[in-house]
């Protein structure tokens, strides 16, 4: 629903400098924030393109950013690219979709694009104490519930072409990005509301019981959900850099004394507080990232 109030616009952003194209993400009202596209000769149908149209306004509507870096001009692919930007009637597909490798198959698209680094971002709810409604969590490690009992991306033959059979899934999330992420908050001076700690995914689509939020605590998680491990574990498999971050949108009820429930309305209206403050982090981690890119 909310992602109808997105648009990607694509013609007039166009970067010499970075041989390539920028995306810029609006909404009514505001200055377009900057994604930088360039545009990798591949060949990729014009559904796979749509799909991957698809995640990006998905991204967007969950405040989850992106960087792709492709390498060089094709208007071929350019224009298949401005009309998948048509196809908003699926935009709902990868929200309904139950199914990990099809959740997690842009992420391979963007790969084959030439995409270098994730960034995800998601909502969850918090297990650990000293955690308030509104901040952001700086994620350094997940638990991939459903990966653990099976329900995993990578099942079936390995694609050697993107990663190993076996990946290691220590250090997943990248220090130097976490690092420069604290170091932003505290330009920005919203230190106070940032935390680090373990993301644990959740098969959803319900909430937690009192007895699986006790369980979770007592495992080490920090704030769970019910998405991001399965895209995280894909690019990191496939060599991408991941980062990830978590807006705290509810305290998960962990006694039975507790008569608060939690809700999604409640979950959209603290992502609709804090969107701007996401937005303003994210954008000046990608504007940094850019900066060590060129230097580097
Ligand atoms: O993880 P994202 O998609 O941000 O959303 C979170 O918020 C929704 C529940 O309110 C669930 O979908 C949960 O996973
Ligand atoms: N549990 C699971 N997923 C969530 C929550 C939660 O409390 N809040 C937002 N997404």
């Amino acid at each position: 629903m909310c992602l109808i109030r997105y648009r990607l616009r694509l013609s007039k952003w166009r970067d010499s400098k970075m041989h390539g194209i920028w995306v810029g993400v609006c909404t009514p009202g505001n200055e377009p924030h900057m994604l930088p596209i360039l545009w990798q000769n591949s060949s990729l149908t014009h559904w796979q393109i749509s799909y991957c149209i698809l995640a990006l306004y998905t991204l967007c509507d969950l405040q989850f950013s992106i960087k792709l870096l492709l390498k060089s001009k094709n208007t071929d692919h350019l224009k298949f690219f401005t009309k998948a930007l048509d196809v908003e009637n699926g935009l709902t597909v990868t929200r309904i979709c139950a199914c990990v490798s099809q959740v997690t198959f842009p992420v391979r698209v963007f790969k084959l694009l030439g995409v270098e680094t994730l960034m995800v971002t998601n909502a969850a709810g918090s297990l650990a104490d000293s955690y308030s409604c509104g901040d952001i969590m700086i994620i350094c490690d997940h638990i991939n519930f459903p990966g653990l009992a099976g329900l995993n991306p990578l099942n079936g033959p390995n694609d050697d072409k993107f990663g190993p059979r076996f990946p290691p899934m220590s250090g997943v999330y990248d220090k130097s990005l976490r690092k420069m992420a604290f170091d932003i908050c505290k330009n920005m001076g919203v230190s106070q509301y940032v935390q680090e700690g373990v993301y644990c995914m959740v098969g959803g689509p319900n909430f937690e019981s009192i007895a699986e939020a006790r369980f979770l605590h007592r495992l080490g998680v920090d704030a769970v959900g019910m998405s991001t491990a399965p895209e995280v574990l894909v690019a990191s498999h496939c060599g991408m850099r991941v980062f990830g971050l978590s807006l705290i949108t509810n305290k998960v009820v962990k006694s039975y004394e507790d008569n608060e429930s939690v809700n999604h309305e409640a979950v959209l209206e603290v992502s609709k507080m804090r969107s701007e403050m996401l937005q303003t982090l994210v954008t000046e981690l990608i504007s940094r990232m850019d900066i060590n890119n060129n230097t580097a």
